[in-house]
């Protein structure tokens, strides 16, 4: 199998920070490290905590995936750093602890890698909500259009009610159709969303504006 060359792609993006003593006090403009984000199209969501700023360098940026003119954010290379990795999951352990959420639905596929263990730690179940035809029983389904297309999500029928309390995890939010059409799917069945959790925001795409008066949470904006 031919292996791709993504000349702007870094393979080990994680370069170690320099120890808190060798940084400057004083900042004549950007960091090193904002500098570098910009360059490759993340900026880390101004929320406070040092954690985020680990995250969002561990995004890698490749341009013209999987069309030109995307660019596409890979969390892959989060995965690949531990600490940024277990960062991530406590930060939304961290938000969702106390709020009584009993169900925590994953967008496929990229929603499966973070919401277990979220869901996890805060005592909640997990439910997958699933591409087209994956899931054996019955189902309930709602379609959406996408940064780069259309597509359909399925929910097994019975694994959530109208007395659960829902938090919707995925990796991104670009256009906001994919978390619309799992809020739609969770509120079919009478559950009550409490929020919508996501890694990366695409806030160019403007996908908060679909999603009405619907909290969304995110980690990371991204040009
Ligand atoms: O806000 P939106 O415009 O709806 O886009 C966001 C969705 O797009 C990506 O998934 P994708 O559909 O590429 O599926 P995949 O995770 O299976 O690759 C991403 O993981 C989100 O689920
Ligand atoms: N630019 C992007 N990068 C990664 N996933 C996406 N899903 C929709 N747009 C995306």
């Amino acid at each position: 199998m031919p292996v791709r060359r993504l000349p702007s792609a870094p393979a080990l993006p994680h370069p170690a920070p320099p120890p808190r003593s060798a940084r400057s006090s004083v900042r004549l403009g950007p960091s090193l490290g904002e500098r570098r984000r910009r360059r490759r199209g993340v900026a880390a969501m101004a929320s406070g905590d040092a954690r985020v700023a680990q995250i969002a360098s561990s995004i890698r940026v490749i341009p013209d995936f999987p069309k030109p003119g995307i660019m596409f954010q890979d969390i892959t290379t989060l995965l690949l750093d531990p600490k940024a990795f277990r960062d991530t999951i406590d930060l939304f352990v961290e938000r969702y602890k106390d709020k009584g959420i009993t169900v925590v639905a994953g967008v496929e596929a990229r929603g499966f890698i973070f919401g277990p263990p979220i869901a996890l730690a805060i005592g909640a179940k997990f439910v997958p909500l699933r591409k087209p035809k994956k899931l054996p029983g019955a189902v309930i389904a709602e379609e959406y259009s996408l940064e780069y297309g259309t597509d359909k999500i399925e929910m097994h029928v019975g694994a959530v009610d109208a007395n659960d309390r829902a938090l919707v995890v995925d990796d991104l939010i670009a256009t906001g159709g994919t978390l619309c059409a799992a809020v739609n799917l969770l509120e079919r069945v009478g559950a009550k969303v409490v929020e919508c959790a996501c890694v990366i925001e695409l806030h160019e795409l403007k996908g908060r504006d679909r999603l009405g008066d619907r909290p969304v949470f995110i980690l990371v904006k991204a040009d």
